[in-house]
């Protein structure tokens, strides 16, 4: 929480107030000698202090005492006015401090977001990566991502033009939003018709899972693409990978396992999901092998 700075101002105003105050009570004092003259017999010890109080000492502080006042009601009507003036800019200043920041926060989402699909951009996906790859490391646990591309898409655009084009990729990025739903899952676009999913805390079978429900919920969503030579709806292919991270390890593996997973995927037929075991055990000339399995209802 802000605290809000206090103004000097005030402080002058409530010495201003305190002031007055006094010199009130002491006119006050004052009068009293006057209005009492018919009790003077019950108090006689007590009219007699306040008797002598006001022959010896009252003249000379009523003097003070009106001199006293006259400041303070001057210093009173300047510094009201200017504590005024001084609160109403500190509001402005306020803000506008308000509004600075909102617009910083407008612009760092911009930065990290695809103007388009209005998911993480690339950088955005690449910085975040290297977070949770540390912290995964930290915690032990297991990091997955999906590699996603929208099947035949130059066909798409092909067909039904560039502009329709865009309102399928938006449409396919609704669907990863909505099946990665996790507080720390990532939906990014990776590059042209590419999108992924980078899920923390979340092992090859829950990785398996998301990526049947996305295959799932697009048959659902069925975004029509009559020329698909794979279904009548838009699809896409998937690429997993799942790993334990180690501090110092080398993150972009994970990268590439999901791209080699997806492209396994392409090749085995498109609308369907592929899994590349890890690539750092397989020998050069070794052909790794692929588990492929092909989307449900479709
Ligand atoms: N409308 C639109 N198209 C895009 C965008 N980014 C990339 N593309 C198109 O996506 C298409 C990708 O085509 P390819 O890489 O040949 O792949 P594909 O046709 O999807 O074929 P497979 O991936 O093998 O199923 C290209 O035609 C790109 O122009 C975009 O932001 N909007």
């Amino acid at each position: 929480m802000q605290m809000k700075p206090k103004s000097p101002l005030s402080s002058w105003t409530s010495l201003t107030a305190c002031a007055l105050a006094v010199a009130l009570l002491l006119d006050a004092a004052l009068s009293l000698n006057g209005l009492v003259p018919d009790q003077a017999a019950l108090f006689p010890s007590a009219v007699a202090s306040l008797e002598a109080v006001a022959t010896n000492v009252l003249p000379s502080g009523m003097a003070l005492a009106g001199f006293a006042s006259g400041i303070v009601l001057a210093m009173a009507v300047i510094m009201l006015p200017m504590h005024q003036i001084y609160r109403s800019r500190e509001a402005r200043l306020l803000q506008e401090r308000e509004r600075l920041a909102a617009q910083n926060a407008r612009l760092v989402h911009q930065a990290a977001s695809d103007g388009l699909l209005g998911i993480a951009n690339r950088r955005e996906f690449e910085r975040v990566l290297k977070l949770e790859w540390r912290r995964a490391a930290r915690e032990r646990q297991p990091l997955s991502l999906l590699m996603i591309d929208i099947d035949c898409f130059k066909r798409f655009n092909d067909t039904y033009g560039h502009q329709a084009g865009d309102t399928c990729l938006r449409g396919v990025a609704d669907v990863l939003r909505s099946a990665a739903a996790r507080p720390g899952d990532m939906v990014a676009r990776y590059g042209g018709e590419e999108m992924v999913v980078l899920m923390p805390h979340t092992s090859m079978e829950g990785a398996m899972r998301m990526a049947e429900r996305i295959h799932a919920m697009l048959a659902e969503r069925a975004l029509p693409f009559a020329a698909s030579p794979v279904a009548q709806h838009v699809t896409v292919s998937i690429g997993v990978s799942s790993m334990l991270p180690v501090r110092n390890g080398n993150r972009s593996v994970l990268v590439q396992q999901a791209d080699e997973g997806l492209y396994a995927a392409k090749e085995a037929g498109r609308n369907r999901t592929a899994v590349v075991p890890n690539l750092r055990l397989i020998g050069h000339d070794e052909k790794p092998q692929t588990w492929t399995h092909r989307a449900q209802g479709t």
